[in-house]
Parts: C-alpha cells; structure tokens; sequence
C-alpha cells in the first residue's frame, strides 16, 4: 500500500473502503473480509447507521484497531456546539471504539449557516484526544476558507463526490492549494454507467484490467484517494489491486475528459443540497 502524508502529520493510505449501505451481519461480514484484504482506512458516518457494524467487523478482523484508520462524520442536525460533542460520543459508544483517526463534518448546509460552530466543536474534540484528525465533507473552496478565517484552523480533508462523469477538477485544485487532502466519494459513480463507459473499457481492455480498477487507478494518479464500497470479496480485492499499473498521460487526459457539468449521480450540489 502506497500513502498519503496529511498536513497535520497522519498518514492515510491512497485508498480506502466505503461502508454505506454495509449494516447488520451481512454489512459485518462484508467489512470483516475488507480488512482482512488489506483495506486499513474505513469510511463510515453517524447517518449510514453502522458504526455499531463497523467497530463488530473492527473486532473480528485479524487486523488490530492500532493498525486501521476508522474515519466517521458529523451530521448536519447536530452541529450546535455541544451536539457536537454528545453526538460524536456516541458514534465512539456505538463503534465500541476510543477515538476516531478521522472525523469529518458530512455537509456543509449553507442555508443553515452552522458549520463554523460544528468545526469549533471537533477542534476542540481533537484537543481532547477523541480524533486524531479532522476534515470535512463536500465543502466548496470558500465554505473551506471561512473555517480558517474564523477559527484558525484548516481542515485536512474534503472529501468529495468525484468519478469520470463529474471529476470535479476545480475544487480538486482548490483543495490541493489549501493543503487539503480530496477523497473520492461514489468513485465508482454508484455502478452507474459510468462503469460501462467505451473509452473506460478500452482503457481498460489496454491493461488487462477492470473499469473499476481504471477508475481507482485515475483518481490516485490525480493525487486523490477513493473510497469504493463493495459487499462482495472478489470485488473488494479488485478496487484493492490498482497499485500494479499506471495510467499514461493520453489515458488520464481521455478520463479527464468525460466528465460532464451535471454529472452529479444525484444532483447533490453543496451549494443548495442540505443533509441533516
Ligand atoms: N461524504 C459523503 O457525502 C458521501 C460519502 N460516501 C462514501 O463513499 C463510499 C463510496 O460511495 P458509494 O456511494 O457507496 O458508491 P461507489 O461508487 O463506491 O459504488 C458502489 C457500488 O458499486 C458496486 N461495485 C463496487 N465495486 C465494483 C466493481 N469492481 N465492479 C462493479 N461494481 C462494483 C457496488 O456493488 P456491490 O456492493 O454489490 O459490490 C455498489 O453497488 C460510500 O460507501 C460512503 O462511505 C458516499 C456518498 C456521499
Ligand atoms: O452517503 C452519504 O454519505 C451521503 O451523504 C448521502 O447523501 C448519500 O449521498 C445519499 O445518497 C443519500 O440519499
């Protein structure tokens, strides 16, 4: 596994598993055999409602929790201060964990205009040793801006909705400008048809490898680090097996240029979506 070295020291691996949708026993198998691949970063969030499957997968596993990243996420309806700090012991309660490595706010919510006071809260929260650090989720280069004008203090994360349909170039710049680490939610376009694109395949085809593994392969020659979800083991060892490869400058260029203006998988735009 390759890594990336966050501002504030920690370092990340440059890929990492999503876990919505992953709960119950189905969603604690489905954990247990990433780990046990060789998956040490975990995505999970209050609002996916298993952070109770994740830390039961964390225990099974052969791996240690010393030697995985376990990374949740703040929901909007609890970014008033002292939420904050309630809801994040709970999501530790539930996980059965100590600390998160990484916590993130999920959405930004302008309209509510509150995410400066929820990033007071995880500031603090990491002072107090409940994270070790902390970032943010879908957040547009001025919303990143304000949290350091007002508090002092950049995130080291933004993670981001990012695929060949929506590549998200400008804010990926952006971040890199502030120091801030882009990760890659829904790298595989939730297996929409992205990944029976023509180009992906010959691209693919080209390397004896899968569209999926193209994909990944994409987003970390671009310096981000995805984090695909799969329920099945065959696909998780593919999205793990992306680091035997490299993509030429034509093949990044000819991904670069698939993306479309509204290639959101949902339409989620930061701007005006709000998540609670
Ligand atoms: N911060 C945020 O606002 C958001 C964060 N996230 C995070 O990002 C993670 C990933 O995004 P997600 O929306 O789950 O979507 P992904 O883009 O990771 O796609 C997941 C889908 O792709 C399928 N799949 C996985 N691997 C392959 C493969 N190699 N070939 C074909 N199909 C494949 C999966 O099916 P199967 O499981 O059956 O294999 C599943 O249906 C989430 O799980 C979550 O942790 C997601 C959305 C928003
Ligand atoms: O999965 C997440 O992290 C989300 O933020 C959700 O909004 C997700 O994008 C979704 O699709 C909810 O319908």
């Amino acid at each position: 596994m390759e890594y990336y070295q966050l501002t504030d020291g920690l370092q990340l691996p440059k890929l990492g598993f999503g876990t919505f949708r992953l709960k119950g026993s189905a969603g604690v198998k489905a954990i247990t055999s990433a780990i046990d691949q060789g998956y040490t970063l975990i995505d999970t969030a209050y609002n996916y409602e298993n952070e109770g499957t994740v830390g039961a997968a964390i225990r099974r596993a052969s791996v240690p929790r010393s030697q995985l990243l376990v990374q949740s996420k703040l929901p909007g309806r609890y970014y008033h201060y002292q939420d904050a700090l309630d809801a994040l012991e709970e999501s530790l309660h539930r996980s059965g964990l100590d600390y998160f490595d990484t916590y993130l706010l999920h959405w930004p919510n302008p309209k509510k205009d509150e995410y400066v006071e929820a990033w007071r809260a995880l500031i603090d929260a990491q002072k107090f040793g409940l994270i070790r650090s902390i970032g943010v989720c879908n957040f547009l280069p001025e919303y990143l801006d304000r949290l350091q004008k007002e508090t002092g203090v950049m995130p080291v994360i933004n993670q981001i909705e990012l695929h060949p349909y929506f590549n998200q170039a400008t804010q990926r710049a952006a971040d890199e400008k502030r120091g801030v680490l882009t990760q890659d939610w829904s790298p595989l376009g939730r297996a929409s048809a992205v990944l029976n694109d023509p180009v992906l395949k010959t691209i693919a085809d080209a390397h004896s490898k899968g569209v999926g593994q193209v994909i990944l392969r994409w987003d970390i020659q671009h310096g981000t680090l995805p984090l695909p979800k799969s329920a099945h083991a065959s696909r998780q060892a593919a999205n793990l097996d992306v680091f035997d490869f490299e993509l030429s400058d034509d093949e990044m260029q000819r991904i670069d240029d698939l993306t479309k203006p509204d290639g959101r998988t949902k339409g989620q735009n930061p701007a005006t979506y709000e998540e609670f």
